[in-house]
């Protein structure tokens, strides 16, 4: 035994992670999380509302900085980057999703897309139209590239912010209560866009409220007072 810490290589982990809110009366948000994403795996993060659900998807794509404990991508240590070295690794390796998608509102479909490209700066104009293109023809969006926000459904809206959110190819997902705002044949399609995107390799956390999409994650963490417990049988 030498003692050391033995990382494993791929998926996203939590060691030890605690969020504390500062104050007169500090707020824990997060009590000592660990767990490890597999790979090519979607983990569901259920709870009951204020339980640290978001808190925790905020520190595991490197939004928010814990109190104490690391996340390790890739079986790397992010504790210790700085705020630069932070902000290029979650623009590389993360996508995110959101509740209310956050678009912006004057862009095209496509220009949405566009963004976190341009952001990178890794590819030449023509080169990001095209993967701009093809990602949002995976999701059944390419008709759609040249409409705003406003002129979409709900599904689409939401398929675009998960078309901006493969913009630069990341091997993690991060998604909010994606479904949250959808209606049940929506919700159900999202949640099988983010199944097909982990059968496809990535990996991929999913905050939700819905027990019946949770119920067809391969995994399940469960929150209850910022600390993870066993799945409520019923939940
Ligand atoms: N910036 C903040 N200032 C004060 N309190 C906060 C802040 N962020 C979160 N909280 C509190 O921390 C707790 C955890 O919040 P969090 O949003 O992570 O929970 P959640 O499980 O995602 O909740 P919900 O399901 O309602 O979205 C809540 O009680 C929330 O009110």
């Amino acid at each position: 035994m030498t003692g050391a810490v033995v990382q494993e290589e791929g998926g996203l982990r939590a060691v030890d992670l605690v969020r504390v809110l500062p104050g007169p009366v500090p707020t824990v948000l997060v009590d000592g999380v660990s767990l490890t994403i597999r790979p090519g795996s979607l983990a569901a993060i259920t709870g009951p509302s204020g339980s640290g659900k978001s808190s925790l998807l905020y520190l595991l794509g490197l939004l928010d900085r814990p109190t104490s404990g690391d996340v390790l991508v890739d079986g790397a240590p992010t504790a210790g980057l700085d705020s630069a070295t932070r902000d290029r690794l979650r623009l590389e390796r993360f996508g995110f999703v959101f509740q209310f998608h956050f678009l912006l509102p004057e862009f095209s479909v496509l220009d949405n897309v566009l963004v976190p490209m341009r952001e990178l700066g890794a590819l030449s104009g023509t080169a990001m139209r095209s993967r701009a293109l093809e990602i949002l023809d995976s999701l059944d969006m390419a008709e759609q590239a040249d409409k705003l926000p406003a002129q979409l459904s709900g599904g689409q809206r939401q398929r675009t912010a998960v078309a901006r959110a493969l913009a630069n190819d990341p091997p993690f997902i991060l998604a909010d209560e994606p479904t949250g705002a959808l209606d049940t044949r929506n919700a159900a399609a999202v949640f099988e866009i983010l199944h097909g995107l982990a059968r496809a390799g990535r990996t991929v956390a999913v905050v939700t409220h819905d027990a019946g999409l949770a119920a067809t994650a391969p995994q399940r963490f469960h929150l209850v007072d910022g600390r993870l417990v066993a799945i409520p049988t019923a939940a």
